[in-house]
């Protein structure tokens, strides 16, 4: 019986687009099952806080097809969730603020055996197409009036 391969991806999937699909069906091409960790709200400091409740992120990320699971991340510990999920590989996003290197050395620090790796990117493919939730949000603000990262 080969053992199965399981493959963890975060972030924090405030609106969804297609950068996220194809990040996590990139991310589900290195093991058997996907667990998609969601990051939670006070954990996401280095751009404007996710419009959506962390719940209602990891739903949508939930209904993923690529994805098998997913998870609300710990409040304090990135590395609980992964203590309890025992993945064999990390997939980074192609542009997430995480070093391969940085991480792969809190896991052996902490006796995880977890390789990670990184995910490519997705061109948009349309004129108007946005991959970004930001800019998704700034279309909006813009469309309907507003204040930016209010
Ligand atoms: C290995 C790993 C584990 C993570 N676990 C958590 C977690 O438990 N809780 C959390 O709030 N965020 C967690 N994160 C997400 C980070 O907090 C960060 O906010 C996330 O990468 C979002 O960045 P992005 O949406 O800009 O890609 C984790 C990230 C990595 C790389
Ligand atoms: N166009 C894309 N192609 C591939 N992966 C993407 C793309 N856009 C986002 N991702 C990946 O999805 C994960 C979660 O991204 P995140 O939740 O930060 O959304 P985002 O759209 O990148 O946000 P923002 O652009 O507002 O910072 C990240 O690891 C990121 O690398």
């Amino acid at each position: 019986m080969v053992p199965m391969t399981r493959v963890v991806a975060q972030g924090t999937f405030d609106l969804l687009h297609p950068g996220h699909v194809h990040y996590l069906e990139d991310a589900a091409t290195y093991g058997d099952e996907l667990h998609a960790i969601v990051a939670r709200r006070s954990n996401v400091t280095h751009k404007p806080a996710p419009i959506l409740c962390a719940e209602q992120r990891r739903d949508m990320v939930s209904a993923l097809a690529a994805v098998d699971d997913a998870h609300l991340g710990d409040p304090e510990d990135v590395f609980v969730p992964i203590r309890r999920l025992d993945p064999d590989v990390i997939v980074l996003g192609f542009d997430q603020h995480h070093d391969e290197g940085q991480i792969a050395d809190a896991l052996a620090e902490r006796g995880i055996d977890c390789r990670v790796e990184r995910a490519s990117g997705r061109e948009p493919r349309y004129e108007d197409e946005l991959l970004s939730s930001g800019d998704i949000i700034d279309r909006i603000v813009r469309r309907r009036g507003g204040c930016g990262d209010a």
